[in-house]
């Protein structure tokens, strides 16, 4: 056919019509799955299913597990066993399947282990124009690499499992195109809280985003993957940008990506998935890079962000009712006081990891910020890598000594404070500046009041006691 002919694509539907095995009429389409992430919190009742069905793995080379969410992030996860039964089944649950099946598995012993969304891209098992899906909503971070990376629920992970396929019902394309240069002190972080804080938690649904623009091209791989992370806060079913040199950089020598010549052909291949020239996006949104500030969550909701320059809402000053209550809702639950300024608030607790942020320019970040200063007194602060890799590299640059001079923890990789499912929580009422990705009600343990920042913000808050303005302190 001639090029003419053809209709301009997205990235998007690129990876999607490459995967199609069939099309149901009503439009649903069967997909075949490149790469099948496991971890212990979504798995058990799927490999259930295959056992009780008689069923083995269609594609182990396609399918790799790791333990993340509910593991203890100190030492004791050598030697102790998990305190808490539920956790600790799901590990030991995990272990016996993979065993029994012959899944791959990174175990706890492995310095590879670490969280399945920082392992993926890591290992070079999440590759640009791959179908990527796990059990995990977070999923959306492999994106990042140019893919198509859902999470999906535990029925879907048996049907993965036996089949490497899913069906699917093809999403709409939104555009987020974040033009210009991103102002000294801010982050992606900064950029993907401002997206939400734009077009709300719902903001992305039935769509998947590709973000675009000159802000987005000009970020390394693991601010990228932060964005990409953050999509599913947007109510988006992916995130997405699309390959070029700085991917196909990231990729090279990666243990499970391709080599030699066959490196070559991929980026061949990869080099065609950028959308084209006049594809069609159902909905389109446009940032300024040069008007982003630091950014911080104040209410239980990612969408719930202000730059840090600002001050509490006053919920008497909104004319709806429900929102009102809502707002009035918020406020009482965070322990704030309408007008109070962001930067007189208090921290507790300082958590620098999670899917969103715990890569080695992450922690670089925050060890620059903190890099011949304290903790400020009554704080707890921890870094908590997102792979065991990364540890070790941040170890071998000299950051956790900086980190731990300064008096933050330096602990395991895992998902640890992100979620309430393992050792690591707040108390009630404790207040903390988390460079995680979610501050719900009790996310990071009951009664905790979660503030969202950037590694460089939260170690500002670290060595000032309060929310603070990054570019303030240098
Ligand atoms: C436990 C898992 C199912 C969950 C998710 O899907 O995202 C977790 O990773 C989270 O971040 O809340
Ligand atoms: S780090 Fe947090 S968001 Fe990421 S997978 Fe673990 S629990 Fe989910």
């Amino acid at each position: 056919m001639p090029m003419s002919a053809t209709k301009p694509r997205t990235l998007f539907d690129k990876i999607w019509d490459a995967h199609v095995v069939e099309t149901l009429p009503d439009g649903t389409a069967l997909l075949y799955i490149d790469r099948h992430l496991v971890h212990e919190v979504t798995s058990p009742q799927a490999f259930e299913g295959l056992r009780m069905a008689g069923r083995k793995v269609r594609r182990l080379d396609g399918t790799m597990a790791v333990i993340d969410h509910n593991i203890a992030t100190d030492q004791s996860r050598y030697t102790g066993q998990i305190e808490d039964p539920e956790s600790r089944l799901q590990v030991e649950t995990l272990e016996k399947n993979v065993a029994e099946f012959d899944v791959p598995y990174i175990p706890l012993t492995d310095a590879r282990q670490g969280i399945v969304h920082i392992v993926g891209p890591e290992q070079g098992l999440s590759l640009p124009g791959m179908t990527i899906v796990c059990g995990d909503s977070h999923t959306s971070t492999h994106g990042a690499m140019g893919a198509m990376a859902f999470g999906i629920g535990t029925s879907e992970v048996e049907h993965v499992l036996a089949t490497q396929t899913i069906l699917q019902k093809r999403a709409k394309n939104m555009r987020v195109t974040v033009d210009g240069t991103l102002p000294p002190g801010c982050t992606a972080k900064d950029i993907v809280l401002a997206i939400i804080g734009k077009i709300g938690t719902a903001g992305g649904t039935g769509h998947v985003i590709e973000y675009a623009g000159e802000a987005i091209r000009a970020l390394d791989m693991a601010g990228r993957f932060t964005i990409c992370n953050m999509s599913i806060e947007a109510g988006a079913r992916a995130g997405m940008i699309a390959p070029d040199q700085t991917t196909f950089d990231y990729v090279k020598g990666r243990p499970f990506a391709p080599k030699g010549e066959a490196y070559e052909r991929a980026v061949e291949y990869w080099q065609t998935l950028p959308s084209d020239e006049g594809a069609h996006f159902d909905t389109e949104v446009v940032l300024d890079a040069a008007e982003i500030v630091p950014m911080v969550s104040w209410g239980t909701s990612p969408e719930d962000v202000l730059p840090i320059t600002a001050s509490v809402p006053d919920p008497a000053a909104e004319p709806d009712e429900a929102k009102r209550a809502q707002l009035q809702r918020m406020v009482e639950y965070m322990g704030l006081v309408p007008g109070q300024k962001l930067t007189e608030l208090k921290v507790d607790v300082v958590f620098i990891g999670s899917c969103t942020n715990s890569r080695i320019e992450d922690i670089r970040a925050a060890a620059a910020v903190v890099r011949g200063r304290k903790v400020a007194p009554g704080v707890r602060a921890m870094v908590v890598p997102g792979s065991g890799l990364v540890k070790h590299a941040a170890e071998a640059e000299g950051l956790d000594a900086v980190l731990k001079e300064a008096g933050f923890e330096w602990r395991e990789a895992g998902c640890s404070m992100c979620l309430g499912m393992n050792p690591d929580k707040l108390t009630p009422g404790q207040r903390s500046a988390s460079t995680s990705n979610r501050n719900f009600e009790g996310r990071q343990g009951p009664g905790g009041r979660t503030h969202l920042l950037s590694p460089a913000m939260a170690a500002a808050a670290a060595v000032t006691g309060f929310l603070t303005d990054v570019r303030e302190i240098g």
